[in-house]
């Protein structure tokens, strides 16, 4: 049974009637991660947000979602809070509006912990550190100290990632979270994720327009177009041959605009540099 099973998802834009998505089918399954990748405004973001009922109340979102084959009621809101807390975390692109600026970095993560686990702060701090540990997060005491304007993009991405270790969903969505990073921090979020998933086993829907990462990560691929899926399959097997002239072109040129981070996940100088300089900031 797959974990997460999408069926004729649909969105249409109820001021203009304009159709956003259409019909898309996929499923996730458990310990693996199923990458959507397409041109800016194809409908990655809006696909997640129509899982997770996080659409603004013009969207008309139809279909169904099953999780773990039982089906979401999308209406429910408590019960989608619920599985948003529990099931399914997001993990976005910016980090920075993730957190809020007003508080430490450890304050955020232990209210998140205590809220969603029912654990002491004690413990939720004890639990953070040591996932902060696990992400190569060494001055973890530190790091929970600072607001989140004192840390790097990256350090704030690998924060995430350990509150997600901790909180050990079913599912972690995660929307272009090494697009604003440069190609070192980029190599070492990819990595924290591969770590992630092969400590808790997590299944990763990860979105991104970077083919050069979703080659490393997914073993799975969903290629989108307008709104609409143009390819979807094994991601070896779409990368290798791609049947879509739209998905040969993104492989094409993306593969050609990622070498930099090719070149960087490759290069072991650089992974000594960057263990050393795994300090905040
Ligand atoms: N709140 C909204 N209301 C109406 N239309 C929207 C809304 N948000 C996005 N759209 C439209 O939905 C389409 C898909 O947008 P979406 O943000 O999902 O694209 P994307 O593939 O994630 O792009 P990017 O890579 O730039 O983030 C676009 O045409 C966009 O204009």
């Amino acid at each position: 049974m797959s974990l997460l099973k999408v069926e004729n998802l649909s969105v249409v834009d109820l001021r203009n009637g304009e159709r956003i998505l259409h019909n898309l089918n996929f499923s996730l399954e458990p310990d693996s991660c199923l990458a959507i990748v397409g041109e800016s405004g194809s409908g990655k973001s809006m696909t997640c947000k129509a899982i997770l009922n996080l659409t603004n109340p013009w969207l008309e979102v139809t279909g169904t979602v099953f999780l773990h084959g039982k089906e979401i009621k999308r209406n429910d809101s408590g019960a989608m809070r619920k599985i948003r807390g529990k099931n399914i975390s997001m993990i976005l692109q910016d980090a920075m509006t993730a957190f809020d600026p007003l508080y430490t970095i450890g304050y955020q993560i232990e209210e998140t912990l205590c809220e969603n686990l029912k654990v002491s702060k004690k413990d939720a701090r004890a639990m953070g550190i040591e996932a902060m540990n696990k992400m190569s997060i060494y001055d973890a005491k530190d790091v929970l100290k600072k607001y989140p304007h004192q840390l790097s993009g990256g350090m704030l991405q690998r924060s995430m990632i350990a509150i997600a270790m901790v909180m050990k969903p079913d599912i972690i969505i995660a929307d272009e979270p090494t697009t604003a990073l440069d190609s070192i921090n980029q190599r070492d979020v990819v990595e924290q994720f591969e770590l992630l998933q092969s400590i808790t086993g997590t299944a990763i829907l990860f979105i991104s327009h970077d083919l050069g990462v979703v080659q490393r990560l997914a073993q799975k691929v969903l290629v989108m177009k307008g709104g609409a899926c143009v390819e979807y399959g094994d991601a070896n097997q779409i990368f290798k041959e791609p049947k879509n002239d739209y998905t040969r072109y993104l492989v094409e040129t993306r593969i050609a605009l990622s070498q930099p981070f090719h070149k960087i996940m490759n290069r072991e100088e650089v992974k000594v540099i960057n263990v050393k300089s795994s300090k905040c900031i």
